[in-house]
């Protein structure tokens, strides 16, 4: 894509969201035009008060000294006026941009959103997107403002020997070049740190993160990353810094050189036009020559800035353009589980595991109100599996069919709404205990009663009322009144959020790893009781529940090993067998057990 149509592509996505403001546009499309011109005016009016000192009567001169403040103060309001509108459209920019993107996230494929160039990307845009509003679109009118006040400032010098005008225009050019080649290394900078940027930023959050504080206290952690920090920290400054110190030796030389020339060509002026130039001719010229530079610099700068904006659009636009999760193929409804999920061949590998399949050839069925068991050792890919199941990965080799259909057919809005879920690492939202528990299903009627219910069954309606401020207590202690669970506890909200969502196949990852064996005997007698007609798929590495299941599938390196009920697998003395015998004794089974 050519820079223009790249500039153009940027302005109408950042005007699009502005068709109400098209009165602000035209306003700051009418101020760049008038206020050069007022500037312009400004100057020949000082050079006419200069030439009437000697040659006008007094009320002549007093004429033009009113027009030079009506001109300026005229030019100062216009300024101001420009910058309210700039002032009125810099966040609202800023704000569009941004909230682009988020929905942008929020719409991406979750084999986007694990990927670590979309990360590097997403820190470089999110580092220039300030940039990227308000202060392009005040550039591109500065460019042409000031270039209307240099061809002002050139009709004014006509007389000097273009030799002059050369010489000023060449230091522009060479202002340029130095620029555009200081930008060129900064870019390169930033590409080249972008990883080290973010893992600072990553080492930099681990010292206010509140959950690992006792971590780092108890294994002295916090000079190790403090070094660790500290080497990345200088690791992004320290080019920046020898690039800062090159680009400022460079200018301030350059700048010098410019003052040089410029008191050069006010003596050769002096000296070659004495005594014949006129007062006014002579504040004209040397204040045109002194502008002349400030307004070429302006170019070059505003040129700069819209250069530099020009590299950092196409990722902006690159993020924006990612694969989105809803093809339009996506067009069946889903409305709740009917008969079975099949999943054929399926295999599956991540993009960054070196080919490496972390599922293989897995196939099984579920049908309908079935209460299926995930087991296996670390790494076995169970969690790989619960995702593909519910959708969030869609690269996948193989068949998932919800009723025949494959769930890559499957409309997103409707299958998600069916899906209930506890991930490992569920959310812990600094948000009430309330909200904590509706975040499930935020659009569902507030009913009281209903909550009481879920938190009846889920064993935290008590701890609900011994809060504080009952459900209205914030649950994070880093903000005022707030206060924190343990982790058995949030495990109990985190099933409550799944209970209040109408869901109609579940899924749970390790839902109940940090409660203790006998409240989670309860809780599973209520979840089977609460999910009698649902279908669920409990991923556990606690195979208490597998008794109660109808189906277990043990994995082992992304493979199904065994799968069948308890009974069956009991008897096969296989994989199952032996981690279940390792646990019996938390679930007083020793003496269920026959030998195999
Ligand atoms: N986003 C990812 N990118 C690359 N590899 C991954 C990713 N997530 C998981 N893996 C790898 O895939 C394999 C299976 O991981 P998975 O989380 O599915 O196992 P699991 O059986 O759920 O483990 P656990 O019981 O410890 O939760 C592991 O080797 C893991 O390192």
């Amino acid at each position: 894509m050519s820079n223009i149509s790249t500039i153009k592509k940027f302005l109408s996505l950042v005007y699009s969201h502005y068709r109400n403001s098209k009165l602000g546009f035209a306003g700051l499309i009418l101020l760049s035009i008038s206020i050069p011109v007022l500037q312009n005016t400004h100057l020949y009016v000082t050079e006419k008060i200069g030439n009437s000192l000697l040659s006008e009567g007094l009320s002549t001169i007093i004429i033009l000294l009113l027009v030079q403040s009506i001109v300026f103060i005229t030019s100062q309001v216009l300024l101001m006026v420009n910058k309210l509108i700039e002032n009125k459209l810099t966040p609202q920019i800023l704000f569009s941009l941004e909230q682009t993107l988020i929905n942008k996230l929020a719409r991406l494929k979750m084999i986007s959103l694990e990927d670590s160039h979309t990360y590097n990307k997403l820190i470089t845009v999110r580092r220039v997107i300030p940039q990227l509003g308000m202060p392009l679109i005040s550039s591109i009118f500065s460019f042409f403002q000031s270039l209307l006040m240099v061809s002002g400032m050139i009709y004014i010098l006509r007389n000097l020997h273009w030799s002059i005008i050369c010489i000023l225009i060449s230091f522009s050019v060479l202002n340029f070049f130095v620029t555009r080649m200081f930008n060129k290394l900064q870019l390169s900078i930033f590409d080249k740190t972008s990883e080290t940027i973010r893992m600072k930023e990553y080492v930099s959050q681990l010292f206010y993160n509140r959950a690992l504080a006792g971590e780092l206290k108890i294994f002295n952690l916090h000079h190790f990353f403090s070094g660790k920090w500290s080497n990345l920290f200088w690791g992004v400054e320290e080019p920046n810094i020898s690039l800062s110190n090159k680009r400022t030796y460079l200018i301030y030389s350059i700048q010098m050189g410019i003052n040089l020339v410029q008191l050069a060509m006010l003596l050769i002026l002096i000296i070659t036009s004495y005594p014949v130039i006129s007062v006014g001719s002579f504040l004209l010229v040397s204040q045109a020559i002194v502008q002349f530079q400030g307004r070429a610099n302006e170019i070059i700068n505003s040129f700069a800035h819209i250069h530099q904006s020009l590299v950092y659009i196409p990722t902006y636009f690159e993020l924006i353009n990612l694969p989105e999760e809803k093809p339009a193929s996506r067009t069946n409804e889903f409305n709740g589980l009917k008969h079975q999920i099949s999943i054929t061949n399926l295999s599956f590998k991540y993009k960054n595991s070196n080919e490496k399949s972390v599922l293989s050839n897995i196939n099984f069925s579920i049908k309908k109100g079935e209460k299926i068991a995930i087991v296996g050792h670390n790494g076995s890919g169970k969690t790989t599996l619960l995702k593909c199941l519910m959708g969030l990965y869609d690269n996948f080799e193989g068949e998932i069919n919800y009723d025949g259909i494959s769930i890559n057919q499957l409309d997103i809005q409707t299958f998600r709404k069916k899906v209930g879920v506890i991930f490992q690492s569920f959310g812990k939202y600094p948000l009430s205990f309330e909200e904590n528990i509706i975040l499930s299903d935020i659009s569902k009627p507030h009913d009281r009663n209903n909550i009481n219910n879920i938190l009846t069954e889920c064993k935290i309606f008590e701890l609900s009322k011994n809060l504080r401020y009952g459900h209205n207590t914030i649950l994070s202690p880093e903000f005022m009144n707030g206060t924190d669970l343990s982790g058995g506890e949030w495990q109990k909200i985190a099933l409550a959020r799944m209970y209040y969502k109408d869901a109609d196949v579940i899924f749970l990852d390790e839902p109940t790893s940090a409660i203790d064996p006998i409240s989670e005997n309860e809780i599973f007698e209520k979840f089977f009781s609460f999910s009698k007609d649902k279908t669920s798929i409990v991923l556990t590495h606690r195979l208490g529940i597998c008794r109660k299941v109808d189906k277990i599938i043990v994995m082992e390196n992304g493979t199904i090993k065994e799968m069948g009920d308890h009974e069956s697998l009991m008897n096969n003395d296989g994989l199952y067998r032996k981690i279940y015998e390792s646990q019996m004794h938390w679930y007083g089974d020793e003496k269920q057990l026959a030998p195999a």
